[in-house]
């Protein structure tokens, strides 16, 4: 849980950085007038950018929510502002068009973020539309069949006793944010993307923002800012995708690579591999495998005096320790190697457990039931003057390794 939230806050740094300034800006009125000119075009130039940049990606998540936010910022300004303020008139009375977007928006997002990307892209577009679409039209329908009876059933106060006044918020759509944040955030615990965590800013932040619907430049903003964030997700994806490792969540070879031509004169680099995987594959099978690397790149991802572990490929990691020698690295990478030896992974995979209930609880019977363990061992040189470049020093601490493996395994051996 503990890595799993190392992951999840840096997500959350650049919608919050976001929407802390759009707060600072409208609390303290420091929006400059050209600027708050630009505030209605740059709700559609946001959402065009966002939604070109979902599209070219694939990504029809983003791209409905991108839509979904344009959309309730469009129709609070039609159907609420406009006959509010300026008193134009309205087929839906506009309380009960403020009710209706209030409840809709989270419950679309929360339909759009259930629903993975699984069919072709078209098909994916298409269906969305029409199940998205649905609800809203079967909500616009009865609210002009029957505005009275809709507006008392969402406008009335079931439990008065829970009733936040301060949220200005009738308690079904307070009721449909709340379901929809708490969703968002078990989605991004259990599967940690950008997506989710800007989508959780931007829902809270047109929480917020609705009720002030009629406050100048507010809206704008605030939707703005809302189609911003969600665009840059996309890109946050992008880059994940680029330079992440999908399995362990690790950077990958491309963000090592990236890493190698920054280092400075002094380094050192451990190459460390997991022992006998190929044996341990074929007794317990890939799944469970699959764990075990996550459970070993977590612990890598913890390292401590500097180092920074990545992906090398299949069971190999690297970690690299810029201004350290291989000696001073050792200690470091001695606790890794201890804390990996020690880890018992819990077989989650049912599946791969024995058939037959007999072996099962042979398999079961002890203290150490349903639980497996692996060593590591590792290889570690440093940059001298005949290792001078860090494909050299990966190449000599390859080297290292072979000799810990061969003297045993789990151990670590420095390049001599
Ligand atoms: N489950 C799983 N296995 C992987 C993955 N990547 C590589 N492997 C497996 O890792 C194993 C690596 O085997 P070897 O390099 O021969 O290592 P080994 O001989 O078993 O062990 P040592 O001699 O101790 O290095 C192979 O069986 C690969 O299929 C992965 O992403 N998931």
């Amino acid at each position: 849980m503990r890595h799993r939230l190392a992951y999840i806050f840096p997500l959350f740094v650049a919608p919050l950085l976001l929407a802390a300034a759009g707060l600072f800006v409208l609390v303290f009125d420091l929006l400059p007038t050209p600027l708050a000119r630009f505030m209605d075009v740059s709700v559609w130039l946001f959402a065009l950018i966002g939604g070109l940049l979902a599209f070219s990606y694939a990504r029809t998540r983003n791209f409905f929510a991108v839509l979904m936010v344009l959309v309730t910022y469009l129709a609070l300004m039609q159907l609420v502002h406009q006959p509010v303020i300026n008193r134009t008139p309205a087929a839906i009375p506009p309380e009960l068009s403020y009710l209706l977007i209030s409840f809709l928006l989270p419950l679309l997002l929360t339909i759009n973020s259930l629903w993975t990307e699984r069919f072709h892209l078209l098909q994916d577009l298409f269906l969305r539309l029409a199940f998205l679409g649905l609800p809203a039209l079967i909500l616009v329908a009865v609210a002009h069949r029957f505005p009275a009876e809709l507006a008392d059933f969402f406008a009335r106060i079931y439990f008065p006793a829970i009733h936040v006044e301060k949220l200005r918020m009738a308690q079904i759509p307070a009721l449909a944010f709340l379901l929809s944040a708490l969703i968002l955030m078990i989605q991004l615990i259990r599967n940690p993307q950008p997506y989710f965590a800007s989508q959780w800013v931007a829902l809270v932040s047109m929480m917020l923002m609705l009720p002030y619907f009629h406050a100048g430049h507010a809206p704008a903003l605030i939707t703005s800012l809302a189609v911003l964030m969600l665009s840059l997700a996309v890109l946050h994806e992008a880059f994940h995708m680029a330079f992440r490792d999908d399995l362990t969540g690790l950077p990958g070879r491309r963000a090592l690579n990236e890493r190698l031509q920054r280092l400075g004169r002094n380094y050192a680099i451990a190459m460390s591999d997991v022992d006998h995987f190929k044996k341990f594959n074929d007794t317990y099978g890939h799944d469970i495998g699959d764990q075990v690397l996550k459970m070993v790149a977590a612990q890598l991802n913890k390292v401590s005096g500097g180092g920074k572990a990545y992906r090398y490929g299949g069971e190999e990691f690297t970690l690299v320790f810029p201004g350290k020698t291989a000696e001073e690295a050792r200690p470091y990478l001695e606790k890794l190697r201890e804390a990996i030896e020690a880890y018992q992974v819990r077989i989650r995979d049912t599946a791969s457990r024995p058939a037959d209930n007999k072996t099962g609880k042979q398999k079961r019977h002890g203290s150490q039931a349903d639980s497996v363990s692996v060593t590591i061992s590792m290889g570690v040189a440093e940059r001298t003057s005949e290792l001078n470049s860090p494909e050299e020093v990966i190449k000599a601490a390859d080297k290292a390794l072979y000799k810990a493996k061969e003297a045993g395994r789990n151990r670590i051996a420095l390049f001599k």
